[in-house]
């Protein structure tokens, strides 16, 4: 008898929590689903998680794992290899998209999406950046801003002091003894980005400015937790810091102006600080913050990123190392003796090194999700997407996809030997109006970077099988320590 009462409690307690989990899965579906009405019947199939935190344990496991990419083959097992996948992320009901085609109609209709980052990102990177403001201010300041870090004209006025700073840089690491690679490049991308935007500052504002961003950067992707010691809480505390450097720098400026003390080059910060609407109003402080904020982060922590895995996939494929260092000799051979400087031209005419810096941004993926915003119902590839729901678009999937590139995880240049990528099918800087305007000058710089490295130098990292962190971005968790040596004398 009393066995008997202890199952029946037994069943009774089960009972009771299965049908509150059952509650609970369904609670994010009651709130966000049933009020769409008949239109919830051609929502995309999916799960919306749990209440309040939605898909974001299952999110932060898999890409604090080994395997990132389980996060989108639980809903392919799932749910099928639909392309489209309803969610509940960074606190929003949202629809994953990884299929070409979907992901292709996104990004590229300005009139029913606008940008949907999450407010956390919003805070950090600036309510009045790119990503905050309407389309029609987005367009005019993209405009001046753009122009003076893309194409031709540009590049080739940079294009010395990459190199000069590059080859310094190399040096100097070669004489260093171990050091963290990754930390030394974000260094390097930096210094060449303030240059372009604030002409120069000195050493110690460009430390102090560095080491803020990378507590930014680590607060971008994580839980919106503004609590002391989360990830989080770090990074407002960092863009705090980085708004007062900056207030400092615009003041500095204004002054310079009202004295009409001539800077000595127009630089990006001139530049915004020039510029009025048709009604003559110019941008105000925390305008130019914001997008200095935005530029310097973005022109920065990709660029290292891809140069260090670029580096370092060469540097562990022998085969593909000795194939673009080849490229590298023959360029020095080809060229005239007076000639001691690598050239736009030469870099053009790489065959390889495009490809193995191709083969690194699908491999490393370094924005593997950008965010909109649905400004309509909207209908793509069969499934509606409500009014107000974010949409992720999941560029990981789109360049992990075995049917596109077969042996996805592998790394292999020679990939992109007879094959031309398929519309949608690699878009490592996005597409559409929100098309990364860095894209030339991060290629350019991860040129000239390996063009110098190939020819003279070799790394040797000291913990090889050191594991891999994809938050906020692909990295050894040792920021790839390292010796750099030097295996022959540079040219000049
Ligand atoms: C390998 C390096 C880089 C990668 C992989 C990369 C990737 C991307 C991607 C995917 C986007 C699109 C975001 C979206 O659609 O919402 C983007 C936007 C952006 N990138 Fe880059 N980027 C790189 C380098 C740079 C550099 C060097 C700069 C600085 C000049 C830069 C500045 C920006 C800015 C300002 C945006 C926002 C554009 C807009 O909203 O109009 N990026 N980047």
């Amino acid at each position: 008898m009393e066995l008997g009462m202890i199952w029946v409690a037994f069943g009774a307690i089960l009972g009771g929590v299965l049908g509150v989990k059952w509650v609970l899965r369904r609670a994010n579906s009651w709130v966000y689903e049933v009020k769409l009405g008949e239109k919830r019947y051609s929502l995309p199939p999916g799960d919306l998680g749990w209440p309040l935190i939605g898909n974001m344990w299952s999110f932060l496991r898999a890409f604090k794992s080994t395997d990132p990419d389980s996060f989108i083959s639980s809903f392919i097992t799932r749910f099928g290899q639909t392309g489209m996948y309803k969610v509940l992320m960074f606190g929003n009901p949202s629809i994953i998209v990884t299929i070409p085609e979907a992901c292709k109609r996104v990004l590229t209709d300005d009139q029913n999406f606008k940008p949907g980052w999450p407010t956390s990102t919003m805070e950090l990177i600036g309510r009045k950046s790119f990503i905050g403001i309407t389309n029609e201010e987005h367009k005019r300041l993209r405009r001046l801003t753009a122009t003076p870090v893309n194409g031709h004209e540009a590049l080739s006025i940079y294009m010395q002091y990459i190199e000069d700073n590059v080859i310094s840089a190399l040096n100097k690491w070669a004489a260093m003894g171990e050091f963290e690679f990754l930390t030394a490049l974000r260094k390097l991308t930096f210094k060449i980005i303030m240059y372009i935007f604030l002409s120069s500052e000195s050493e110690h504002v460009m430390e102090a400015l560095e080491r803020e961003y990378t507590s930014l950067n680590y607060g971008v992707r994580s839980m919106a937790i503004n609590l002391p010691g989360f990830a989080y809480h770090k990074a407002l505390k960092a863009r705090k810091n980085l708004v007062n450097i900056f207030q400092s720098i615009v003041n500095e400026r204004r002054d310079r102006k009202k004295g009409n003390s001539q800077t000595m080059k127009k630089d990006m910060m001139d530049a915004l600080l020039d510029i009025e609407d048709e009604n003559g109003r110019k941008l105000s402080d925390e305008e130019i913050i914001d997008i200095l904020v935005m530029y310097l982060n973005a022109g920065h922590e990709s660029s290292a990123h891809v140069t260090m895995w670029a580096t370092v996939k060469l540097q562990e494929n022998p085969e593909f190392f000795q194939r673009a260092k080849a490229e590298q000799e023959e360029i020095i051979r080809k060229r005239p003796p007076n000639q001691k400087r690598l050239t736009l031209k030469e870099i053009r005419e790489m065959e390889y090194l495009p490809k193995v810096i191709d083969e690194t941004l699908r491999w490393i993926t370094f924005s593997f999700v950008v965010f909109r915003e649905a400004k309509a119902d909207i209908n793509i590839c069969g499934y509606t997407i409500p009014k107000g729901w974010k949409v992720l678009v999941w560029f990981r999937s789109l360049h992990f996809d075995p049917e596109t590139y077969p042996d996805p995880k592998e790394f292999n240049p020679c990939r992109w030997d007879d094959y031309t990528a398929k519309p949608g099918t690699f878009l490592p800087f996005g597409l559409g109006s929100r098309l990364c305007p860095g894209n030339d000058l991060a290629k350019l710089e991860i040129s000239v970077f390996l063009h110098h490295f190939l020819l003279n130098y070799q790394l040797e990292r000291l913990n090889p099988g050191c594991p891999r962190m994809y938050l906020p971005h692909s990295r050894p968790r040792d920021n790839c320590l390292a010796i750099v040596r030097k295996v022959a004398a540079e040219s000049e």
